[in-house]
């Protein structure tokens, strides 16, 4: 089977995979695994549940940002509202980069059954050979450029590697999907624009310690910055400053692949602004690593056609404040446990994925539509009104509340350990196996 993007779906659904006895193949277009990308949070028991089920809860609680609260001022520097660290971080916060870490690490168990180094991703376009058989194996740097399917298989072709066919293809790989044009057509049917941008990159070192000491967001209509602090990376003692952005546009006409094309629509965007916006967003320039994409929601009216499948973003995706990390895992977990359930059946597999996800990723996306009007409302007036959420303790309640019934709304059965779980509907028991029986 083949996946194609390493992040946070494709390294969760590879950990299960192998965990049922497949050998999956990732393909990631970086390099090497990426970093950048501020902090993702999990939220909800189902989210919870899954990674304590894969064994990575503890892992990700070690290296949790902790969140924090974060202060929105006026262009004098003096609080109009406060969002406690809970209501930006969830329960669990951590870096997009340190998640997919040790999701990459679990997904490669050592014959021993320990799992591998977190902070030593390797950058190579060759397979894996470390890895034992009946684990996952990981090719950095190549694409698809192609996907014939035939009668028992996907023929797929590759920019640099040379052709193989797969029994499956998975894309997960994000928001601007290659697998998703490539099976089922242009990004422009499934992705729509919801009028933000966000950005996030690291604070060179040194640069505006003051404000990285205390984390405070200035916001005029359309236009949020903010600048916080968050741990260094494993190994790295200490805090360094972040920033995230938020800004209202139309959608912009960049090059995706080109970082200084990215920096200039940013420049672009908090051109006069208040405050020491544009201390901050002079920053961008020497950022090494740029999280920069629209705001969008992704419908994709099937998430598979024939041996292919979508997962993660690259089916159901929302950007920012649609938990879309959270449902990444959950439905790496749905679509690994139900591959596993249905003996081979990828089209019974793919139905059930989709049947029992989408209602509940549906859901969460909900959340991202507001998020960008919520962050850098349009007017001074829903600034105001926005603030006056933000000091309403009780309004704050009902909203976390609700982020949380919402999240917690799947039942997930225990597919790993079937016996246990009343609510799987079909699947014999023998349809479910382990490590020892390989399958490609
Ligand atoms: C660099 C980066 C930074 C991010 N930062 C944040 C953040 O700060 N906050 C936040 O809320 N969300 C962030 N996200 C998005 C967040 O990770 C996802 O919304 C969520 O976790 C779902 O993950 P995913 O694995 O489905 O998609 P993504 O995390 O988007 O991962 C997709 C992966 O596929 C790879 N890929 C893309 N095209 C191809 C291709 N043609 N062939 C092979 N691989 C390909 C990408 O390089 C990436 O590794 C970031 C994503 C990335 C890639």
């Amino acid at each position: 089977m083949l996946i194609s993007g390493a992040s946070v779906a494709g390294p969760a659904l590879a950990y299960w995979l192998a965990r049922y006895g497949y050998r999956p193949t990732v393909i990631e277009l970086a390099p090497a695994l990426r970093g950048g990308g501020f902090a993702v949070d999990f939220r909800g028991s189902a989210h919870l549940t899954v990674l304590e089920r894969m064994g990575v809860l503890d892992k990700i609680k070690q290296r949790r940002t902790g969140g924090s609260p974060m202060t929105f001022i006026d262009d004098q520097g003096r609080q109009l509202a406060a969002m406690p660290a809970e209501f930006a971080a969830g329960e669990v916060e951590i870096l997009r980069s340190e998640l997919s870490r040790i999701l990459y690490a679990h997904s490669r168990p050592t014959p021993e059954g320990a799992t591998g180094d977190p902070g030593a991703p390797e950058a190579t376009s060759k397979p894996d050979t470390s890895a034992t058989s009946g684990t996952t194996a990981y090719l950095f740097g190549d694409s698809i450029r192609s996907l014939t399917e035939t009668a028992d298989g996907v023929h797929v072709t590759f920019e640099r590697g040379a052709p193989r066919t797969f029994d499956l293809v998975i894309g997960a790989d994000g928001l601007h999907s290659t697998v998703r044009r490539l099976a089922f057509g242009p990004e422009e049917e499934f992705v729509s624009h919801l009028g933000y941008y966000v950005a996030g990159w690291d604070l060179p070192p040194g640069a505006a310690p003051d404000l990285a000491a205390r984390p405070v967001g200035y916001g005029e209509p359309g236009r949020l910055a903010t600048v916080g602090r968050v741990p260094r990376r494993a190994g790295e003692p200490g805090y360094r400053g972040e920033t995230f952005c938020v800004f209202a546009s139309e959608g912009l006409s960049y090059d995706r692949r080109d970082p200084r094309s990215q920096k200039e629509a940013i420049l672009q965007a908090y051109k006069g602004a208040g405050w020491r916006t544009p201390e901050l967003i002079e920053t961008v320039r020497d950022a090494d690593e740029l999280y920069f994409d629209a705001i969008s929601r992704v419908d994709v009216p099937s998430w598979s056609t024939g041996r292919i499948a979508l997962l993660g973003d690259a089916a159901y995706g929302a950007t920012v404040g649609g938990m879309g990390t959270g449902s990444a895992i959950v439905g790496a977990y749905v679509l690994a446990g139900e591959l596993a359930a249905a003996n081979g059946d990828h089209r019974q597999a793919f139905t059930r994925y989709e049947q029992k996800l989408r209602p509940y990723v549906t859901q969460c996306q909900e959340g991202g539509r507001g998020t960008g009007e919520f962050l850098a409302p349009a007017t001074q007036e829903a600034m105001d009104a926005r603030n006056a959420v933000l000091n309403d303790p009780a309004a704050l309640t009902a909203m976390l509340g609700q982020a949380h019934e919402i999240s917690a709304n799947i039942t997930l059965d225990d597919y790993a350990h079937p016996s246990s779980t009343s609510t799987h509907p079909t699947a014999p028991a023998g349809a479910r196996t382990g490590r020892s029986q390989a399958r490609p």
